[in-house]
């Protein structure tokens, strides 16, 4: 330290007078005394330095304690400090960690996320991909179904055709030959009469047709009423539909169906009679009765299974195409039954149109072609005006001229699945249809597609009676005036529960199964 304490000044007197020793007053023995008494001031002077010195080195050790105590201090305060700054360092430190740390797992957060969202677009892309290929899957199956459906019935019609034609030629052979045998007869004996030739009763025969009709012994099906017996009751299609004696009996020749029609025939009324119907033995209708009048829309409604796909198909004869099938009953087209014997197939398939479930357009015809494609299939020919009139004509009817007409060229199966299925109407059209049969026309389309084909059936219910197969509730109430409701209950063949007003039916039912129907209790 450079300075001593003020407070250690008081140890050192600025002057202290001399001690003399009392009585002396001499001065030898004076200079003795004053020896003595020098020697005793410095004795004392010296024992009041050594004391001093003393004070001076407590004083100093005093000081240097306090200096060592303030160095502590210091030293402890530089230490604290030194520990605080450490201590502040470490937190910032550890703050900075933290924050660190916190980016961090921000950081992996957003790219385990990024990863998780990629994983989930990949795997969203997976299964939209496999969803697609599923679909896919689902439209080729569908397509060859309809294809073979389509492939069939053309065959079905060929093969008709053939034989009607075939059925011509062996009778006009027979009248030729018969009237080879009557000039005969008549050079032999001119009073013996000709040979009876059989005539046609029905009334539907005309100049053209070829009336000889001679059906083998016992040919005829039987067409008893239906029982719960099948081997004894139903009409076993193959027979008929293979009998040449079928078909021989009013056909009509080609001039007539090559008569080129308007797109839809004179309104008619379907009525099926105590239709009962099998699958092999699994019968799956019974003894079903309905009128569905001309010009208005029926829709068939009920749970799946309960038969009405099987009675709409009934309705056509196109129940008949399934090999195990067979049927008793009627259906009367205007009050003719288009069961009888008498009438051909082909006309049955003319008059009667269906529209299937999945649009089945010919893929790789045109749109102009699958349109004229029932004119092929029935033999009616047509100049290039006349069916250009009629691709229009069907076109406009069933709603999609306006969307083709500068594509007709371009195949059908370029159209989507609303427009196939609107060109599929146009091709039924195109026969002349006086009914039309829809099979869940909808069931494959998006909701703007499901409205423009309900608004054309609207639009030909005016000039064509509809039968509509429907699962959709809002569906029969929208486009239908008639309705009918078809159950088939624990294992029962189908059967219509109630038939009547559509309206009525939705809001008030009579039977409590078609309350709980359409009030969406089952199905
Ligand atoms: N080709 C067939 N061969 C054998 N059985 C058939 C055939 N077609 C339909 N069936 C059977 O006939 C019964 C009625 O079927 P159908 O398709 O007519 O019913 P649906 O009411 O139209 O059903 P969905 O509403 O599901 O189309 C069902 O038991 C069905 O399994």
């Amino acid at each position: 330290m450079a300075s001593t304490p003020s407070k250690f000044l008081g140890l050192f007197p600025r002057s202290a007078a001399p001690e003399r020793a009392p009585g002396d007053t001499t001065s030898d023995g004076g200079a003795d005394d004053a020896a003595l008494a020098r020697d005793a001031r410095a004795e004392s002077a010296r024992e009041r330095a050594a004391q001093t010195a003393e004070h001076a080195r407590a004083a100093q050790a005093a000081a240097e304690r306090l200096r060592a105590e303030a160095d502590a201090e210091e030293q402890a305060a530089r230490d604290a400090a030194l520990v605080a700054e450490e201590a502040k360092r470490l937190e910032a430190e550890r703050a900075a960690d933290a924050v660190h740390a916190a980016q961090e797992a921000a950081r992996t957060a957003a790219e385990a996320a990024a990863e998780a969202s990629r994983q989930a677009a990949v795997a969203e892309a997976a299964s939209a991909a496999e969803a697609a290929a599923l679909r896919e899957r689902i439209r080729a199956a569908a397509d060859a179904e309809a294809a073979a459906a389509a492939a069939a019935e053309a065959a079905h019609l060929a093969a008709a055709e053939a034989e009607a034609e075939a059925a011509r030629e062996a009778e006009a052979a027979r009248q030729a030959e018969a009237a080879r045998e009557a000039e005969a007869v008549a050079g032999e004996d001119a009073a013996t009469p000709g040979p009876v030739i059989e005539s046609d009763t029905s009334g539907s025969v005309g100049p053209d047709d070829i009336t000889v009709f001679v059906p083998p012994i016992g040919a005829e099906p039987s067409r008893a009423e239906p029982s719960r017996d099948p081997g004894q009751t139903r009409t076993a299609f193959l027979g008929l539909a293979t009998a040449g004696w079928m078909r021989g009996h009013g056909e009509r020749g080609a001039r007539d169906a090559a008569t080129i029609p308007t797109v839809v025939g004179p309104l008619a009324t379907l009525e099926g009679r105590n239709i009962t119907a099998w699958f092999g033995d699994h019968q799956v209708l019974d003894r079903v009765s309905l009128t569905m009048h001309a010009g208005i829309i029926t829709s068939l409604i009920g749970p799946s299974g309960c038969g009405k796909s099987t009675f709409l198909r009934i309705l056509n004869r196109m129940h008949e195409l399934v090999p195990s099938a067979s049927l008793a009953g009627e259906v009367l087209l205007d009050g003719v039954d288009i069961y009888d014997p008498t009438r051909k197939l082909v006309d049955a398939r003319k008059e009667i149109g269906m529209v299937f479930q999945k649009p089945n357009p010919f893929p790789a015809q045109s749109i102009y072609d699958n349109v004229i494609a029932g004119l092929k299939l029935t033999g009616t020919h047509a100049t290039r005006d006349e069916k250009d009139e009629l691709v229009e004509s069907c076109l406009t009817k069933a709603g999609l001229w306006k969307e083709v007409k500068d594509r007709l060229r371009a195949p059908g199966a370029g159209l989507s699945g609303g427009q196939q299925q609107r060109l599929c109407i146009a091709r039924s059209l195109a026969v002349r249809p006086r009914v039309l049969l829809m099979d869940e026309p909808c069931s494959a389309l998006d909701p703007t597609s499901t409205r423009v084909i309900e608004e054309t059936m609207l639009e030909l219910a005016h000039e064509v009676t509809i039968v509509i197969v429907t699962h959709n509730m809002q569906q029969a109430q929208r486009v239908s005036q008639q309705c009918a409701f078809f159950l088939a209950s624990q294992g029962t063949p189908g059967a219509i529960v109630e038939h009547g007003d559509t309206d009525a039916m939705f809001s008030d039912p009579i039977d409590p199964r078609t309350y709980d129907y359409v009030n969406g209790v089952f199905g």
